[in-house]
């Protein structure tokens, strides 16, 4: 992957080949993808006063309605208190519309901010000077911006280029400033403004390109929040902002395994600078999944080396079975209606490279239409769907795992490919782990996936838990009776109709099994 950040060699043009080689086949009659997610940060909404209702019951219910299915509680912002109110409200919504949510807590790490206390708008002038200072005490103002890390001075040097843009900011030019460092005064850093900007609101975010920052990973600040909030709400994804090394990864695992009840919960490596990226073969092997943060990568990586990344994370996602998440998508839809037309097709394009979810970011932290851009960004997926060479993408995914497969990989290959082939209508997958009902999203089904999992009832006189595989007789249910119940859920939220053929993973005694079954009615 480090590849990617070598700068390019211009006389190489003629030779350079599309590696990327897409196939459109129209396949008008498989409307239903694989999943792609909506990853929305609906906690964020009322960082603008205007977007206050957006936290509310009613907007949360529209973004559920609209295709949201995991909320983030981004921790670089608002209190335990704040976001508990939030999901709350998020509780209420999923009761009433009936649509399962996942929810996500995204962590501060090694963010460095400038907070503007006053909320003053800041002018910052071309070609004038600013000084970036650890003092928080001092205030914001067009010469002075205090930040959250003193060790900046160490870490840059003249010449670097540093950023600093409006929380979840828009890229726009006249809400975001480039700075270059011309000197570095004890524990002060001198910049050169490069374009003048005003710096709305209270809290924005600071980059310098292309440097360590030296700060932990995961802080003792969201360690603080994991093991409280994390704990108490029983977190399904933790959003591991800039990790930097695999060893992130590990660390944090073990974190949550100590803390008892979060040991299920999915670790998303986000990746947000050149330092992700070197290592991102190694992070890959320990995440759960990738959330490709472009608002960052965008400005570490020149603009011209981002989609590169973008392809070759993807893919290397897809092989290893893991979601990739993508963010940054329709800016614009931040004030507007409808999103710009290279934002609609940039949306369409990740799908097309294998994206598995999208996150949004500034269109539901202070958006003014969370709801259209929820929806609107779920129906550019849903047309670039079907338009995705599943054929290729199965075959590929298969390749790539080589000869001999485990029982489980080939099991799940074959349960997808007997559904194709068999124009099912759905897929029934028993898991305890959930680690067939992945294994099986792996090779992008066209139906849907019921996964049903039936956990056992464990204690240990201290506390109860639902652990281990389901064993005929000892719930009191056997594997058809649950089937029975999978497949009613199945007609009732209307996904499997009579005389529709259904494939069906589950256990017989020891062995795996895939069954195709007809139904009558
Ligand atoms: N509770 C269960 N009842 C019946 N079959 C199951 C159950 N859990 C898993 N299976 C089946 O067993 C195989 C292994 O599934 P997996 O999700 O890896 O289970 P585990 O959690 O035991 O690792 C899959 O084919 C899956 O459909
Ligand atoms: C999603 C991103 O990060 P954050 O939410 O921390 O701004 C990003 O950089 O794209
Ligand atoms: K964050
Ligand atoms: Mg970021």
């Amino acid at each position: 992957m480090a590849s990617i950040l070598e700068p390019s060699k211009p006389e190489n043009k003629s030779k350079r080949k599309l590696n990327w080689n897409f196939h459109f086949a129209v396949l008008s009659e498989q409307l239903l993808g694989f999943d792609v997610d909506f990853l929305s940060c609906i906690d964020k909404i009322n960082w603008n006063p205007l977007g206050q209702r957006s936290r509310s019951v009613e907007i949360i219910s529209g973004c559920l309605n609209a295709g949201m299915s995991v909320a983030r509680f981004d921790f670089s912002w608002g209190d335990a208190a704040y976001h508990q109110e939030t999901l709350e409200n998020l509780k209420i919504a999923i009761k009433s519309t009936k649509k399962l949510c996942a929810v996500m807590l995204d962590t501060v790490g090694p963010e460095l901010q400038v907070v503007n206390k006053s909320e003053h708008p800041i002018s910052l002038q071309a070609d004038t000077t600013v000084v970036l200072t650890p003092d928080q005490d001092k205030e914001a103002s067009s010469n002075m911006l205090p930040i959250t890390f003193s060790g900046l001075s160490k870490a840059v040097k003249k010449g670097d280029t540093i950023f600093i843009g409006q929380y979840l900011f828009t890229g726009s030019e006249t809400t975001s400033v480039w700075l270059e460092v011309t000197d570095v005064v004890g524990e002060d850093v001198v910049c050169l403004i490069k374009n003048s900007a005003t710096l709305a609101r209270q809290l924005y975010t600071l980059h310098v390109s292309q440097i360590h920052i030296d700060l932990p990973t995961i802080t003792d600040k969201d360690k603080q929040v994991i093991s409280s909030w994390g704990v108490q709400n029983n977190i399904d994804i933790l959003s591991l902002s800039y990790t930097r090394h695999a060893e992130d990864i590990r660390q944090v695992r073990d974190y949550l395994s100590k803390l008892g009840g979060l040991s299920q919960t999915q670790i998303f490596a986000k990746i947000e600078n050149t330092e992700g990226i070197t290592h991102f073969d190694e992070i890959l092997r320990e995440a759960d999944g990738i959330i490709l943060a472009r608002g960052n990568l965008g400005i570490d990586l020149p603009p011209e080396k981002v989609f590169l990344f973008q392809k070759a994370a993807v893919y290397q996602c897809n092989m290893a079975g893991k979601p990739a998440v993508i963010t940054r998508v329709v800016d614009s839809m931040t004030d507007n209606l409808r999103p710009t037309r290279a934002e609609a097709t940039d949306v369409a394009n990740a799908v097309l490279d294998g994206s598995d979810a999208i996150l949004l970011g500034a269109e539901t932290l202070r958006g003014l239409y969370p709801v259209e851009t929820v929806s609107i960004v779920g129906k550019i997926c849903a047309e670039a769907e079907k338009v995705f060479n599943h054929d290729m993408y199965f075959k590929r995914a298969v390749k790539y795992v080589g000869e001999p497969m485990t029982h489980l990989e080939s099991i799940a290959s074959s349960a997808v490919r007997a559904a194709i082939k068999v124009k099912a209508s759905a897929i029934i997958c028993f898991t305890s782990s959930g680690r067939a009902a992945r294994l099986i999203a792996k090779y992008r089904p066209t139906m849907p996936v019921i996964s049903v999992v039936i956990p056992r009832l464990k204690t240990n006189q201290l506390r109860w838990s639902f652990t281990g595989a389901f064993e005929a007789g000892s719930t009191g249910a056997s594997n058809e009776s649950v089937l029975k119940v999978a497949l009613d859920h199945g007609k009732a939220s209307g996904v499997i109709k009579s005389h529709d053929r259904v494939v069906v993973c589950q256990k017989v005694g020891d062995a795996a099994v895939i069954k195709i079954i007809e139904l009558e009615d």
